[in-house]
C-alpha cells in the first residue's frame, strides 16, 4: 500500500493534492500544521511511503519537520512545497536532504512524477547495499573527498556503500575514494542538482555516470554534453532544440539535449565555458523545468536531473563575473570534489590493474602486470593528466610490449622518443607532422610531459586516419566528444 503524509496549512492545497494522489491509488494522511504532522507521524510514520510538506507552517518551519523525519524515519523520502519562484527555499530544502521540491501552483503531472520518484527513492533506500569495492581493500589515509555540509556528508565511520548497479566502477581503495562512493550513493537518491569539481581527467564524468546509474533514473538516458566544445552560436539550439526553419540551415526540427535526456540525467561538462547569455536561459530551464526550443513560442516541460562539472574554480568564475551567481547557486546544491590522482597514490595499483585489464580485454590478450619497480616509478610521477594520463601511458606501454610483465622501461622507452620526461619540444607536436598539418595546431603548449605524450598520440592517430576524427577517436579509445574537446583545448582548428 502506498501512503503519503501531506502537510500544508491551506485547505485547498491539501485537498487538491489528496484528490490527485488518491486517483493514483495513494492513501493520504493530512495535516495542517507541524503539531498535527508530528502526531500523524507518531501514529503511522512507519506505514508511510513519502511525505510532502509546505515550507511555511503556522507553528514552524517545514525544514524542522524534514529534519525530524530524517532522524526518525531516515528512509522516508520528503519533498517540499515552495511558493513559485522561491529558489532559496528549494535549494535549502534540497541541501537539507529533501529528495525534491514542487512549486505552487501544483500541477497534476508534476505530482505524478513526484510520486513516481518518491517510490523509486524508497526502493533504492530499502535495497541492500552491495559493495563491489570491498575486494579492493581500504586505507586509513584520511584523504578528503570533500563532500560538503549537510546530510550528504559521508561520515568517517560510514560503511562503504559500494557501487550497487553501476556499470563502470569507480576504482580506488583510498579513503578519499571510499568517501566519494558513499556520497555518490547518497546523492543518487535525490533529485538535487550536483556539481562535480576536480582537475581534468580525475573521473568527473565517471562520477556523474555513477550518480545516474545508481539513481531512480537509471532506466532513462544519461546525456553528456561538453559545453566548451560546442560553438557559442549553436549552444542554444543544441541544448534546447529548434523548430524547422528557425534559422538559416535549420532544415529539420531538432529536439535538443534537454529533451533527449527526458526521464534521465543531463551532464553539463565544463559548464564554466557556457557563454553568459546562455547561462540565463539555462537558469530558467532549471528553475521552471521547461525549455523553449529556438523559434517556438510554447515552452515544453522537462523531467531531467542536472549534473554539472568543471575543472575550473567556479567560485572564481563568479567573482570575475564570468559565471552568474544565481546559476552557480542553483547548480551547486550538492558539490562533490574528485581529488587529483597525486593526492591518492594508494589508488595506483588498483587503477593500473583495472586499466591494464580493460586494455588487454580490448586486444584479446591476457592482462599484463607492472613490476614493483614500475609501480614505484609511477608513484613518483606528478600525473597532471590524472587517471586519463595514466590510461594513455599504460595504453602506449601495452601496445609496445609483448610480454605479460611491464617494467620501468616499458613506461619510459618509446621508439623515437626515449624521453618521457623530456621537454615539451622534444616530446612535442612537430615530430613527424606534415607541413600542412603543422599549421593547424594552435599555440597552446602541453602543460606536462603526459600531456605532450597525449598530444603526440592524438596527432599520430589523426595522421594515420587522414584527419578522420571519428576513426582517430576510435583508435585512441576516446569518444568523438573527448577528442574534439582535446583538440579545442589545444587550440587545434
Ligand atoms: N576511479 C576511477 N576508476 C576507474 N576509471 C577511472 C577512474 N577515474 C577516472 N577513470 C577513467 O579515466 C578516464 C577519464 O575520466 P573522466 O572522463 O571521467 O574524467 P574527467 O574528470 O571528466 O575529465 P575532463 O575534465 O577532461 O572531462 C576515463 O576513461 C575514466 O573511465
Amino acid at each position: 500500500m502506498t501512503a503519503c503524509l501531506i502537510v500544508d496549512d491551506e485547505l485547498d492545497i491539501r485537498t487538491l493534492i489528496a484528490l490527485s494522489l488518491r486517483r493514483e491509488g495513494v492513501t493520504c494522511h493530512l495535516a495542517a500544521d507541524l503539531a498535527s504532522a508530528r502526531a500523524q507521524l507518531a501514529e503511522s510514520g512507519h506505514t508511510l511511503s513519502f511525505c510532502l510538506t509546505d515550507m511555511r507552517l503556522p507553528d514552524g518551519d517545514g525544514l524542522d519537520l524534514l529534519d525530524e523525519i530524517r532522524q526518525r524515519f531516515p528512509d522516508l523520502p520528503v519533498a517540499v512545497i515552495t511558493a513559485h519562484g522561491q529558489v532559496d527555499a528549494a535549494v535549502r530544502a534540497l541541501k537539507a536532504g529533501a529528495f525534491d521540491f514542487v512549486s505552487k501552483p501544483i500541477e497534476q503531472l508534476v505530482l505524478k512524477r513526484l510520486l513516481r520518484d518518491a517510490l523509486k527513492a524508497r526502493t533504492l533506500d530499502s535495497a541492500p547495499d552491495q559493495s563491489s569495492q570491498h575486494a579492493l581493500g581500504s586505507s586509513a589515509s584520511g584523504q578528503d573527498a570533500a563532500p560538503r555540509e549537510g546530510p550528504f556528508d559521508a561520515g568517517p565511520n560510514a560503511a562503504d556503500m559500494g557501487q550497487g548497479a553501476a556499470k563502470s566502477p569507480l576504482i580506488g581503495p583510498s579513503r578519499a575514494m571510499q568517501m566519494l562512493r558513499e556520497t555518490i550513493a547518497k546523492v543518487a537518491r535525490s533529485q538535487a542538482p550536483v556539481f562535480i569539481c576536480g582537475e581534468s581527467g580525475t573521473g568527473k564524468e565517471l562520477v556523474a555516470r555513477q550518480i545516474h546509474e545508481l539513481s531512480g533514473r537509471a532506466d532513462g538516458p544519461f546525456i553528456p554534453v561538453n559545453c566548451g566544445a560546442i560553438p557559442a552560436e549553436l549552444i542554444e539550439s543544441e541544448l534546447f532544440g529548434h523548430k524547422k526553419g528557425a534559422f538559416t540551415g535549420a532544415h529539420q526540427a531538432h529536439e535538443g539535449l534537454f529533451r533527449a535526456a527526458e526521464g534521465g540525467s543531463l551532464f553539463l561538462d565544463e559548464v564554466a565555458d557556457l557563454p553568459l547569455g546562455l547561462q540565463v536561459k539555462l537558469l530558467r530551464a532549471i528553475q521552471e523545468r521547461k525549455v523553449r526550443p529556438v523559434g517556438e513560442y510554447a515552452e515544453v516541460p522537462i523531467d531531467v536531473r542536472i549534473i554539472s562539472a568543471s575543472h575550473q574554480d567556479l567560485n572564481a568564475a563568479v567573482r570575475d563575473g564570468r559565471f552568474r551567481h544565481d546559476l552557480f547557486y542553483r547548480l551547486n546544491v550538492i558539490e562533490l570534489r574528485v581529488p587529483p590522482l597525486r593526492a591518492r597514490l594508494e589508488d595506483l595499483p588498483a587503477l593500473c590493474a583495472h586499466i591494464l585489464g580493460k586494455l588487454a580485454e580490448r586486444e584479446h590478450r591476457p592482462p599484463p602486470h607492472l613490476t614493483p619497480e614500475a609501480l614505484s616509478w609511477l608513484a613518483q610521477q606528478s600525473f597532471e593528466g590524472n587517471v586519463r594520463g595514466l590510461e594513455n601511458l599504460l595504453e602506449r606501454a601495452i601496445a609496445l610490449t609483448e610480454g605479460d610483465l611491464l617494467g620501468v622501461s616499458a613506461l619510459t622507452d618509446f621508439p623515437g622518443d626515449n624521453s618521457f620526461d623530456s621537454s615539451a619540444e622534444q616530446n612535442g607536436l612537430h615530430l613527424g607532422s606534415p607541413p600542412d598539418v603543422k599549421s593547424t595546431w594552435g599555440a597552446t603548449p602541453p602543460s606536462s610531459a603526459l600531456e605532450a605524450e597525449e598530444q603526440r598520440q592524438v596527432l599520430s592517430a589523426l595522421e594515420m586516419t587522414r584527419w578522420n576524427r571519428s576513426e582517430a577517436a576510435r583508435r585512441l579509445g576516446l569518444s568523438l566528444r573527448q577528442l574534439r574537446y582535446r583538440l579545442a583545448k589545444w587550440g587545434v582548428e
